[in-house]
């Protein structure tokens, strides 16, 4: 390619980007006025955010693919809010989690993410209205249910009013090159677990594995003592400065967290919808069987069913239920309507939009 082409090519690129420039900036404007018709109500539409990023994905020509756009798109639109009022997220902390990674993947990045001790305190900082949203693991692909998040989610006022789904990478660091000398692994006791047979096949069976609260934790730990290694993350090895020894080293490649948003607000229909509910049956053969039937009887799908011992009584369960479809879609109402005929309770955490990115 010749220098005049190189300049031809870039001289447009210069062009398109004040148009960009402009139009991104008519679009801002654009959002401050709704911000003020919005006249201090809810700010936040997850509804809205969803149509807007699956149109972008749908109308994309390319040669840029449909993730990269709507994850451009995600940005802006994190930044258009935050004209209209920032908003304060709680994420079980500290910095460099893959919770905090799910919150930005799923507000952008200019909303303020809130790093907390316990997902318990996370829930509550936003049940008092100190701050706007949690963001909450609450099932692995490998691992299961997140059993604090699903108790929290029996008593708590707040209503799901999001998803977000992360791929989960884990990676052996260290703050030395080599795996000589390591006498000890830190991780959250979930990497850990997602890590088993690679820890089996690679480090020598004295390595001792320890768990702490956090991959975090665990990365600031290893930073700290040459002797000792860390599972985490991408985002925590770049905080605490470690090496990678090891990359992706999840047993199970396609490793997915999926987290819960709550907040205060009821969010509307979108077409491509979850409802998350709880509902409680007794301990007697056949019972969950004759629960469920208005679900299927409303060719309602089911997307999730996990049980819990319920707090309440011995032996008895509560099952925490998604199914595709908003509450107020009219198949999903009746099979809502028939399962409040058959149990006592019912709890509809509410209904948002599938996860788009
Ligand atoms: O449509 C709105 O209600 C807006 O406030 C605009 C906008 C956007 O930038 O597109 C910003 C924040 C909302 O969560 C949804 C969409």
């Amino acid at each position: 390619m010749s220098e005049q082409q190189l300049k031809q090519h870039r001289d447009a690129i210069d062009r398109i980007d004040i148009e960009i420039l402009h139009l991104l900036n008519q679009r801002a404007q654009h959002a401050r006025e709704i911000g003020e018709i919005k006249g201090g109500g809810i700010i936040y539409r997850p509804e809205r955010e969803a149509q807007v990023l699956r149109r972008i994905k749908e109308q994309n020509p390319g040669p840029l693919p449909g993730e990269s756009v709507a994850r451009l798109f995600r940005e802006i639109m994190s930044e258009c809010l935050a004209l209209e009022k920032p908003l304060s997220i709680a994420y079980l902390g500290p910095e460099g989690t893959f919770s905090q990674l799910a919150t930005l993947k799923h507000f952008g990045h200019a909303a303020r993410t809130v790093a907390c001790s316990s997902i318990d305190e996370a829930f509550r900082l936003v049940e008092a209205r100190a701050l706007d949203y949690v963001v909450a693991p609450v099932e692995n692909s490998t691992e299961g249910a997140v059993g604090r998040t699903l108790d929290l989610m029996v008593s708590t006022p707040l209503k799901v009013c999001g998803e977000v789904v992360l791929r989960i990478h884990h990676h052996l660091l260290r703050n030395s090159a080599g795996i000589d000398g390591i006498r000890r692994v830190y991780a959250h006791a979930q990497a850990l677990a997602q890590c088993h047979e690679w820890l089996n096949k690679n480090l020598p069976a004295d390595v001792e594995r320890v768990s702490v609260a956090s991959n975090a934790e665990a990365a600031r730990l290893a930073a700290e003592d040459g002797s000792c290694a860390a599972i985490a993350g991408q985002a925590a090895a770049e905080r605490f400065n470690l090496l990678k020894l090891a990359e992706n080293i999840e047993d199970e490649p396609n490793n997915t967290t999926r987290f819960l948003v709550l907040g205060h607000q009821d969010v509307g229909q979108t077409g491509q919808d979850k409802t998350s509910l709880i509902v409680s049956a007794p301990n007697r053969p056949g019972a969950v069987h004759y629960l469920l039937a208005p679900i299927a009887d409303n060719g309602v799908s089911m997307t999730k069913f996990e049980s819990r011992p319920s707090r309440a009584g011995l032996w008895d369960y509560v099952f925490f239920i998604d199914v595709e479809g908003h509450h107020d879609d009219p198949n999903v109402a009746k099979a809502l309507q028939g399962l409040m005929e058959r149990t006592s309770f019912v709890k509809v955490l509410g209904a948002y939009p599938q996860a788009v990115l």
